[in-house]
């Protein structure tokens, strides 16, 4: 992308304002391994939190890794298996989950920070015991309770770890994978990690970064705000399905628990994160309490 001087000076006049209101403030970044398909958006992603970071904002990365995850069960020679969003997890899927998302996927997005001048430090739930987990147990209308493994939900978060990292000037970039009593891992879905964070952290903003432009109606047509009731239609309707249904909860969730603003946006797009943040530029859905 080239840019002329006098567009420089009109971004920045533009961002000017955002960057005065976000001074300071903390926003929970999902990176969903969905939006990581090319070197060059992941690229741009590292160069935008970098960015915030260095105007003064506190960004908390979490990412996701699910088609990253597929690809080394295939190698393997197992298949995923997903029920209502959550992958199925036995004790070998959960080592190839902890090697891919706490190994590969973590300390790629560190490396590509760090490359362009951040100080990122790659975490999962396990370091300090910062996310503590219990086994989730899924509901149906059909089939009662199901067990689906080591999937886990979240107990408790501890903010002091993440918090430690950002006054030292560090990003945290969190693997959504979360320890039992007995020192046991879950895997947790990515959007309910950044979403309990967000709250827990009180930050004043969540965005869930994936590969659609938001959420879509059963037409395909982006819904740029949605509330509760609405969500609640969709869910019935059967407009939300798959990855869908945890992120959108999580959203919520976040959003009725004091989190200013919580957006689902396009990863795809370049730069999707400075856009969505420094500029009026609306991007994705924007999901409100009420
Ligand atoms: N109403 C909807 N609008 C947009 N996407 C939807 C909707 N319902 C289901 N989806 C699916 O949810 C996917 C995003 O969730 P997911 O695959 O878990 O992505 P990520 O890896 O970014 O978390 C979309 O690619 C789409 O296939
Ligand atoms: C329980 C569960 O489903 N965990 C997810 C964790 C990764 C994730 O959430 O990745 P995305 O954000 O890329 O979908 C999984 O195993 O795929």
């Amino acid at each position: 992308m080239t840019v002329t001087s006098s567009e420089q000076a009109q971004i920045l006049a533009e961002a000017l304002p955002y960057i005065r209101q976000f001074a300071g403030k903390t926003l929970v970044i999902k990176y969903g391994g969905n939006a990581m398909t090319d070197d060059k958006l992941k690229e741009g992603f590292a160069q935008d939190v970098v960015m915030l970071k260095l105007v003064g904002l506190n960004p908390v990365v979490v990412h996701g890794g699910g088609p990253q995850i597929n690809e080394l069960l295939e190698k393997v020679g197992k298949q995923g298996e997903f029920i209502q969003g959550m992958r199925v997890t036995d004790s070998e899927t959960m080592d190839v989950v902890e090697m891919v998302l706490g190994g590969l996927v973590n300390k790629e997005i560190v490396s590509l920070i760090n490359k362009h001048g951040g100080k990122a430090v790659g975490l999962t739930g396990k370091d300090g015991h910062f996310i503590r987990a219990k086994k989730l147990f899924l509901k149906s209308p059909d089939a009662g309770v199901i067990d689906i493994g080591q999937v886990g939900e979240i107990e408790s978060i501890d903010p002091s770890l993440v918090s430690l990292l950002d006054s030292q000037d560090f990003i945290p970039v969190v693997a959504p994978i979360g320890v039992g009593l007995d020192g046991e891992a879950y895997n947790i879905n990515a959007d309910l990690v950044a979403g309990k964070l967000a709250e827990t952290l009180k930050a004043e903003k969540l965005l869930l970064m994936t590969n659609t432009p938001g959420v879509l109606d059963k037409q395909g047509n982006l819904l740029t705000k949605l509330t509760a009731k609405r969500i609640d239609e969709l869910f019935a309707d059967g407009t939300i399905s798959g990855g869908m249904l945890p992120k959108i909860s999580s959203a919520l969730d976040a959003a009725k628990s004091g989190v200013n603003a919580v957006h689902i946006i396009d990863g795809r797009v370049p730069h999707a994160l400075l856009l969505e943040i420094l500029t009026e530029a609306g991007v994705g859905t924007m999901i409100r309490a009420e």
